[in-house]
């Protein structure tokens, strides 16, 4: 059966918009039947070279004018940002288009809300880029695990902050040059603060938890470390006691609620994702049925990145072709409940500045384990401890005056 053309108007032709009209430009055949076509793209700046090089493609700087153009079918949003971006796309889904969006911040923050208009106007919000770029991990915990309850997500959910500790460590960059590289080649935010702080990591582990235990947390029930503390000494000294360092993103369910923590963790050399390199993602999901899935791939960039938006648009254009509303992506606002801080519980990695602390002063502060001075440097690799001895460490160290550069978990399972 023919199908009728999809208007698709695209909003930000950055990184990740270009590599849509990429794909878009010249399709492969069963993408070419679904007939999906970029009409208009606004940007910020339109230059006659600009528009030049997007013939039949209309550029324009007036981005409410896309998301009210009554020949438009779907919206998608690649400008990023949170303001401007949901006045968008809010204006488009009443205006009763359907909307695909890389947006994890927008959508973490205010994804129920925009979800529930999506509903009342009968069309569809789709963002599996915004979660992993490629991995189709939203659309896997969606439909595959609707029988299996789910213990565990652990996933490497920031592609710049792994690609920054592979340079580091592999090429032994600086820290400022991995991320200037991360950001010529597009993987890194508008502002990459969001990468290395774990911020990124939170806003797409928020939306996984959604997924995958239908509940919906806040920032502040995640406990948020980045990676600008790491320093050579710490890549070497967890290696010599057999862990790699990997930015990960954990939501486990245990008996006492949610444990959500971004963190760069250890990670056993043996263990999966410790071998994921570069600015690849990866997600374990632990569950009771298929007991362990991992999913490896391209957590940035691109053409990787677009690849997930032509998924949603895939989906979206078979319900506009059969006349059926979107299911909701997911649908939940449950509040989440969240284990208490005594209840977290990991062994640890202590990283403390000087080497004239001794072990029984170490001790003293209920800081035990394996221990290693190097560079400057004291590291002990402790056995499991509770969040709220870490917070005292801290508490203690600073009214000692010794300065703790962090305490990193180690994975376990
Ligand atoms: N980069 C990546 O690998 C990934 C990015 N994402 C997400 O995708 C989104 C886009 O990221 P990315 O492509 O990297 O961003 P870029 O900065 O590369 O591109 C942003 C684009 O949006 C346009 N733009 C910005 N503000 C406006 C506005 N007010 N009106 C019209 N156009 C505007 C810019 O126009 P102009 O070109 O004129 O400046 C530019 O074309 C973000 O939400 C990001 O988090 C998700 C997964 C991966
Ligand atoms: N800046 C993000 C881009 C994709 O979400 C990342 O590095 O992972």
């Amino acid at each position: 059966m023919t199908m009728n053309t999809i208007n698709i108007g695209l909003l930000g032709l950055g990184t990740v918009g270009s590599g849509l009209v990429n794909i878009l430009q010249d399709p492969q055949p069963r993408l070419a039947a679904r007939q999906l076509r970029i009409t208009r793209i606004a940007v910020r700046t339109v230059t006659p070279e600009r528009q030049a090089q997007y013939p039949g493609i209309a550029l324009t700087t007036d981005s409410q004018s896309i998301v009210t153009d009554p020949k438009i079918n779907v919206v998608v949003e690649a400008i990023g940002g949170t303001t401007k971006a949901k006045e968008l796309i809010k204006t488009a889904l009443t205006f009763g288009k359907h909307v695909v969006t890389a947006n994890k911040d927008l959508i973490a923050t205010d994804g129920i809300e925009l979800s529930q208009i999506a509903a009342t106007h009968h069309v569809g919000l789709y963002y599996e880029a915004a979660v992993m770029g490629a991995i189709p991990v939203l659309r896997t915990l969606r439909n595959a695990y609707a029988g299996d309850p789910i213990s565990r997500i652990t996933g490497i959910a920031n592609g710049t902050s792994n690609f920054i500790l592979t340079q580091m460590i592999a090429h032994g960059s600086s820290y400022d040059d991995a991320l200037a590289l991360a950001q010529r080649k597009g993987f890194a935010e508008a502002n990459p603060a969001n990468d290395v702080e774990g911020l990124d990591a939170t806003y797409k582990l928020l939306i996984l938890t959604r997924f995958a235990f239908g509940m919906n947390p806040s920032m502040d029930d995640v406990d948020i470390q980045g990676i600008t503390t790491l320093q050579p000494q710490d890549f070497v000294t967890a290696s010599i006691w057999g862990y790699a360092i990997k930015p990960l993103a954990v939501s486990e369910l245990t008996p006492d609620g949610l444990c959500l923590r971004v963190a760069p963790h250890l990670v056993p050399l043996g263990h999966p994702l410790a071998a994921v390199r570069d600015e690849n993602n990866a997600v374990l999901i632990d569950s009771q049925n298929v007991k362990r899935l991992s999913m490896v791939g391209p957590g940035a960039g691109s053409l990787p990145t677009a690849n997930s938006i032509v998924a949603d648009l895939l989906d979206l254009a078979d319900d506009i072709h059969y006349g059926n509303t979107p299911e909701r992506f997911v649908d939940t606002d449950t509040p989440a409940i969240v284990a208490d801080s005594a209840h977290r519980v990991a062994p640890r990695f202590v990283s403390i500045t000087g080497t004239g602390f001794t072990r029984e002063q170490l001790r003293a502060l209920g800081i035990t384990g394996r221990v290693q001075r190097i560079r400057g440097r004291t590291t002990v690799l402790t056995g499991p401890v509770a969040d709220t001895d870490v917070q005292r460490w801290h508490s203690q160290l600073a009214a000692a005056g010794v300065g703790l550069i962090h305490v990193l978990p180690v994975l376990q399972g």
